[in-house]
Order: C-alpha cells, then structure tokens, then sequence
C-alpha cells in the first residue's frame, strides 16, 4: 500500500541524512519529495531569478530569502496546503509506493497530508538531535532562522507517529529498524 512518511526535526538534526538513507534502502520504490522545492521555484520564477544561484548558497540566497518567507507565509495563509500540492504534483503516486517528503515544518503541512491521503497512509516522524550534536554538524542558532515559524512551529506539535533519536553515525542496522517501524515492506 502507498504510504508517505513525513519527516521532520529541527535544523541539522538530519531530515536530508536520514530521508536519503532511506530512499536508498528502498532504491526504487521510494521518492524524496521537498515542500520547499516549489516554494524556491516559484518564488525565484515570480522574480525572474536564476533558480540554482537561489538554491545555493551564494549572495541571492540571503538577499531573498526574507522575502520569499514574507510571500509564502501570504501564500500559506491563502491556501495552507498550497506548498504541499505543488510538491506533490512532481511525485506521481502511481509511480512509487512509498514518498518520503523530507522538510515537514508545520502543523498544517501535516494536517493537508493527513486530510488529503487519510490517516492510514500517512506516517509521521519526528526526528530529534541533542543541541551539541547539531553544532556539531554545523548549526549556529541565528535569529530571524531559527526561532520563526518555519523552524518553530512544530515544537509543540504532540502526535507524532514516531519520534527517533539522530544523535550518532547509523549503521544499516538503523535504517533497517525505521523501515519496519514504519512498515515499508
Ligand atoms: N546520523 C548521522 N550520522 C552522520 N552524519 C549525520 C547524521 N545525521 C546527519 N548527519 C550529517 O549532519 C549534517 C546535517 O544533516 P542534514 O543536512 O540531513 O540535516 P537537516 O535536518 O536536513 O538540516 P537543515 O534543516 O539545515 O536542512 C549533514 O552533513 C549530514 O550528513
């Protein structure tokens, strides 16, 4: 059966780390899928800029990313599943049985999924890592980052399918573990 494993977790706690070991594990049968992909390339088509300098991690990307923020938030308030339909609509799901959409950061990103797929094919996983491991990986806190909704908003969410420490370097053991946790057979 299809099923689409949300993931998320707080910056540098490994959403990208662990969503490509997984889609690894289950090579063909599994897509990544971004939430933030159609939010990048509608924005930087809106501005008629040049995508890959705005994906990077040159001067464009902070110049912007502001107000990309400003206008996705608009967007959001809009139509709150507007981001995730657009994402969806690059993953056809007659294609692969299993989406693993890799940068879940609000409530109502999993409200549209859950609305729209039903509770049974959704999976939702928290991933959590201890503030020295994350600095460890290369996070500083930062301002107008790290304590906005983006970053924030699913702190206090409390219904978790799964809530899985990402503190060490996993063996495949691990992988293996999450995969009949999550019951992608
Ligand atoms: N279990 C792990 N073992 C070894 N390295 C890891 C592990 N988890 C994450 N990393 C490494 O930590 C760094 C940050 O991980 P990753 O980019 O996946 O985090 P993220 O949650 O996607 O971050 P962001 O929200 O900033 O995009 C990467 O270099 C990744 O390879």
């Amino acid at each position: 059966m299809l099923k689409i494993v949300l993931i998320s977790g707080k910056r540098k706690c490994g959403k990208d780390y662990i969503s490509e070991r997984l889609q690894k594990r289950l090579a063909n049968r599994a897509r990544i899928v971004r939430i933030s992909e159609p939010i990048k390339s509608e924005w930087a088509r809106k501005l008629q800029l040049d995508l890959s300098a705005l994906l990077s991690d040159g001067p464009y990307k902070e110049q912007y990313r502001r107000d990309m923020i400003v206008w996705s938030d608009e967007m959001r308030t809009k139509d709150y599943g507007y981001f995730c339909r657009a994402a969806m609509a690059e993953a056809p799901l007659d294609q692969t049985p299993y989406i693993i959409v890799s940068d879940v950061r609000r409530k109502n990103d999993i409200k549209w999924f859950r609305e729209t797929y039903g509770q049974d094919m959704v999976r939702t996983v928290r991933l959590t890592s201890r503030p020295e491991t994350r600095q460890a990986r290369g996070w500083t806190f930062t301002e107008g980052i790290d304590d906005v909704p983006s970053e924030c908003d699913l702190d206090d969410y409390d219904s978790f399918d799964f809530v899985v420490p990402n503190e060490d370097e996993n063996d495949q053991g691990f992988i293996d573990q999450l995969v009949d946790m999550l019951q992608l057979k």
